[in-house]
């Protein structure tokens, strides 16, 4: 098997007295879209944030580009070329597109020697963004983002992660209480993505959202992973029987590697 990207062995989070999780291992392979379910507590989130540095195992080991990484703070994960999209941490509101696209990494320019914030290039990288990921509607990258919906918000949030050369990109529930066609608009993107290369974990309570972009499906119950599965060995609704028992209801071949 080729190396993959990321790889997780025997991670284990605790919350003081809450396992949330208990010695997982996960891989995401290079350009793989995998897919990351269960049910509500299950330990997607957590898991997710120990990728992106914003929590620290208590145990196990990661590994990104065939190197052991331990990951202190969400920028040393970035540094690395990990973002994450939250659903609802997508963007910040008050600000202007650009602005949310450059936050804490924007770029300057010098004036003899102090270097000031370089608007111009801001804003015209911020426009090349918005185009390429289609958003035609908006008339300026300074608008403030309030006056975008939700679609709009988490293709801005993923162009930003898409520019700055993300190699892995999590998303965290996209498409949660987006219309039909923002949802439509969103997996569109995370199958862009991964033409271009980039590997992708996608979570949501939407198997069927999860379904239709992943390469692999990923289920999670009580902080175990219970089922690790090419998209083609299995259907959503097996998907969504192993979510809801907490374990494969029925025997399995061997292939569908069930654990
Ligand atoms: N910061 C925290 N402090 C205390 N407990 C936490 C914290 N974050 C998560 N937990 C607990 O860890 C467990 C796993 O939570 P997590 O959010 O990872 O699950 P999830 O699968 O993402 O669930 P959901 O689909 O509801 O978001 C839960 O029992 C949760 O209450």
């Amino acid at each position: 098997m080729a190396e993959p990207l990321l790889e997780m062995r025997g991670i284990v989070k605790r919350f003081g007295r809450v396992e949330a999780l208990r010695g997982v291992d996960f891989h995401v392979g290079r350009a793989e879209v995998v897919g990351l379910v269960g049910d509500n507590g299950a330990g997607k989130s957590t898991l997710v944030k120990i990728i992106a540095g914003v929590y620290q195992p208590d145990a196990g080991q990661m590994f990104f580009e065939g190197q052991p990484v331990v990951f202190r703070h969400p920028s040393e994960a970035r540094a690395r070329g990990i973002e994450i999209v939250y659903q609802h941490l997508a963007l910040i509101d008050l600000l202007s597109i650009d602005r949310n696209i450059f936050l804490g990494r924007e770029p300057t320019k010098r004036i003899g020697p102090i270097a000031i914030l370089d608007k111009a290039r801001m804003e015209r990288e911020a426009w090349s963004i918005l185009q390429d990921i289609g958003l035609r509607r908006i008339r300026s990258p300074s608008e403030r983002v309030a006056k975008l919906s939700g679609g709009e918000r988490q293709s801005v949030a993923i162009g930003r992660a898409m520019h700055f050369k993300a190699k892995l990109l999590i998303l965290d529930e996209p498409t949660a209480a987006l219309s039909v066609r923002e949802t439509r608009r969103v997996l569109d993107h995370v199958l862009e993505v991964k033409k271009q290369g980039v590997s992708v974990i996608i979570i949501s309570h939407n198997i069927y959202h999860v379904y239709e972009v992943s390469d692999r499906i990923v289920a999670l119950d009580h902080g175990r992973k219970i089922l690790d599965v090419p998209r083609e060995k299995v259907t959503p609704e097996e998907v969504i029987d192993v979510i809801r028992t907490g374990a494969p209801a029925t025997p399995q071949p061997e292939e569908n590697q069930r654990v």
